[in-house]
This record gives structure tokens, sequence and C-alpha cells, in this order.
């Protein structure tokens, strides 16, 4: 579904992503593990064209978005959920789910406000709140749902877990599982591999802007000094 290959990513003289390449498979969920500063935010970006790379290709569904505007990568199909969580704060739940709406998409669940409650049902409970009133872990669900009311074919999500509470993290595990368990590929980058491994098929680890390890958790807990030099655990 989704082919990196070769990308050079530079923010001006700084070369950040050297010759990356992976691919994400329709239907999977693959985690992007590395340390700080490793890159995972900037191959994301990457992805979406708000970094562009110099060379290299990122064809999605047959189409290199390498060049198009990153409003086109969305509307393309790619859900895309940055760090810090961009909600707009004086809007209710509802009003922060509408601003998202896209029309349907082949080939991508298609969700309504109704089935997104089901997902996220402390959100159906608060959906009258501004978003202010919200918690840290709540916006980061407000934020995915409303990426999810695009209806995108491949959701991309940028350290789901840093910085909410441990039991918002569980929370947020089961939520990821049940988006794979409606079809929706996802691929989501990650510090904490004790999280990466509850809700990931697969495991790609980067490090420079290099990929250093593409594999199973079983594999890379066959092999504890991939973790160790590349991961901090
Ligand atoms: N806007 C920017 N301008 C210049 N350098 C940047 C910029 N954003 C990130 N970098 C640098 O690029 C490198 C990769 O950063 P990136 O954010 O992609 O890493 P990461 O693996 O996502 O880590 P983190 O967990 O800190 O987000 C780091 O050395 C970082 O300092």
């Amino acid at each position: 579904m989704l082919n990196v290959e070769g990308i050079h990513s530079y923010y001006g003289k700084a070369h950040i992503l050297n010759g990356l390449s992976f691919e994400v498979r329709r239907g999977e969920v693959v985690a992007l593990l590395g340390r700080n500063g490793a890159g995972k935010s900037t191959t994301m970006k990457s992805v979406m064209q708000l970094v562009r790379p110099r060379t290299g290709r990122v064809m999605f569904q047959d189409d290199d978005l390498v060049g198009q505007p990153a409003y086109r990568v969305a509307k393309s199909g790619i859900g895309y959920v940055p760090e810090d969580r961009r909600i707009f704060t004086d809007l209710t739940v509802m009003e922060n789910l509408e601003v998202g709406r896209q029309p349907k998409r082949k080939d991508a669940p298609d969700w309504t406000i109704e089935q997104l409650f089901e997902i996220f049902p402390n959100l159906a409970e608060r959906r009258g709140n501004r978003g202010k009133q919200m918690s840290g872990g709540e916006q980061q669900m407000l934020t995915i749902a409303r990426t999810l009311m695009g209806n995108p074919a491949l959701l991309l999500l940028d350290e789901p877990s840093e910085g909410i509470a441990p039991v918002i993290v569980e929370q947020m595990a089961e939520t990821i599982l049940k988006l794979k368990a409606e079809g929706l590929t996802v691929m989501i980058s990650e510090q904490n591999l004790h999280f990466a491994r509850s809700v990931a098929d697969r495991a790609i680890i980067i490090e420079g802007g290099e990929k250093k390890f593409d594999g199973s958790f079983a594999e890379l807990e066959a092999h504890p000094e991939i973790r160790d030099a590349y991961l901090s655990v």
C-alpha cells in the first residue's frame, strides 16, 4: 500500500533521512521504532510531504507522493496525527469531529460519528464538552477520531502513547487494535517497545535516518543486541 523507496530528507543542510526504504502492506499495523532523534517524525512528515524528500519515491497506491502538496496527500487517503495534538480547543467534541469530515473513499473504512463513539466511548460521554476541558489523553483520542472522519486508508500516528497517563495508554492500545480489526492500515512511531509490541505486527527500527531492522517482534526478541543498540529500554 505504501512503498517508501530510498528517500533522503533534509532540514536545510542537515541530512536527516539517509536513503530510507520500507513498505507498509494493506491491513497491517507497523511500528516505526528508534531513539529520540532517530528520524521517526521526519519519516512521517516525509510521507505527508510536510518535509519534501530531495530524492527517492513515496509510492502510495501507485501514485508517487513526492512533490505533491500535503493537502492532496491527505485527500489521497493518508490520515496523519502529529505528536502535538491539534484539536480546536474552543469547539466541542462533536464540532471537532465534523471539521474532519471528508467524503467516502473506496478501499477505506467509512466512519460515522456513532461508530467512532463506539470505538472511543470517552468521547461519546463528552460529546458536548469543549476541547480545552479535556485531558491530554482525551485530546489525543479526539485527534485520532477526527482524522478518521476523513476516512483514510492508511493512518499515521506519531508517538500515540507519549505524554498520556498509563491507563489511557492501555486504552490507546485497545483502540489501535479495534481500528486494525476494522481493516485499517496503521503505522505508528514509538519509543515504547512494550506498547509497540502490544499493537503492531511488525517493527521497523531506524537510527540516524537509516533502517537497521525490519521484522517481527519475535525476531527482534531473538536478537537482543539489536534492541540494545537502537532502542532505549
Ligand atoms: N525543524 C527541524 N529543523 C532542524 N532539525 C530538525 C527539525 N526537526 C527535527 N530535526 C532534527 O532531525 C533529527 C530527527 O528528528 P525526528 O523528530 O524525526 O526524530 P524522532 O525519531 O521522531 O525523535 P522524537 O522522538 O524526538 O520525535 C533530529 O536530529 C532533530 O534534531
